[in-house]
């Protein structure tokens, strides 16, 4: 097991993971990924087109994801990620890389390395009504609102024995700051 836990922000699309994520790297000085840029092309196209993407498109994804955290924490990085990461197994991708779920990631670190991220889950909980309404009122972004719905229908709340503090939405962005950083200590 890695020394270091890692730290997931999660939840559907516009419950603010990227805004609690970025917030919190910059207050703790941690390095952050927006799990969204690490989309390869063919999955924005998708997702901008309305298509929900589906678990062969996510996998790849998600285990480099791994390998990333994997680094930083081996090399005494502490990271936040934020990512939608809506069900079980995602996670344990995020956690476990291959061993997590069928194939695509790199080897496992050779003997004696760690090969697991512990994580630390935040999971952002809200109405379909109130993160639609962000949705629609949110600029520049490649995801449709439309997908929402279908981010729903996935969803897998983090339940015992993962590792996991759930915050509502409907907290402002420095009452949920505090909620986290009282979590960390
Ligand atoms: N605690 C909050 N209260 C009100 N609005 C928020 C909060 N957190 C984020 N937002 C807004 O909600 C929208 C979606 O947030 P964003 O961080 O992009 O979500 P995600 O990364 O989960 O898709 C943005 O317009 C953001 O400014
Ligand atoms: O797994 C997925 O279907 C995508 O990762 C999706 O969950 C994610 O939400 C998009 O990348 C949009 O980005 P935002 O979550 O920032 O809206």
């Amino acid at each position: 097991m890695a020394a270091l836990p890692a730290l997931l922000v999660m939840g559907v699309s516009g419950s603010g993971k990227s805004t609690v994520g970025a917030q919190l790297a910059s207050e703790l000085g941690w390095r952050f990924y927006d799990a969204d840029d690490y989309h390869p092309e063919e999955n924005r196209v998708k997702m901008g087109k309305g298509i929900p993407l589906n678990d062969q498109d996510r996998i790849p994804w998600l285990c480099n994801l791994h390998d990333i955290l994997l680094r930083d924490v081996t090399s005494g990085q502490h990271v936040i990620l934020a990512c939608s990461a809506l069900k079980k197994v995602y996670r344990d991708i995020l956690i476990r890389g291959k061993n997590g779920a069928p194939p695509k990631c790199d080897e496992p670190g050779k003997e004696g390395k760690p090969t697991e991220v512990q994580l630390l889950v935040v999971y952002l909980s809200g109405s379909f009504e109130v993160i639609s309404g962000r949705l629609l009122k949110r600029k520049g972004h490649f995801m449709p609102p439309e997908l929402l719905q279908s981010q729903f229908d996935i969803l897998e709340p983090p339940s015992a024995p993962e590792n996991f503090i759930q915050i509502s939405v409907d907290k402002s962005l420095p009452e949920m700051i505090a909620i986290i950083m009282e979590a960390l200590k």
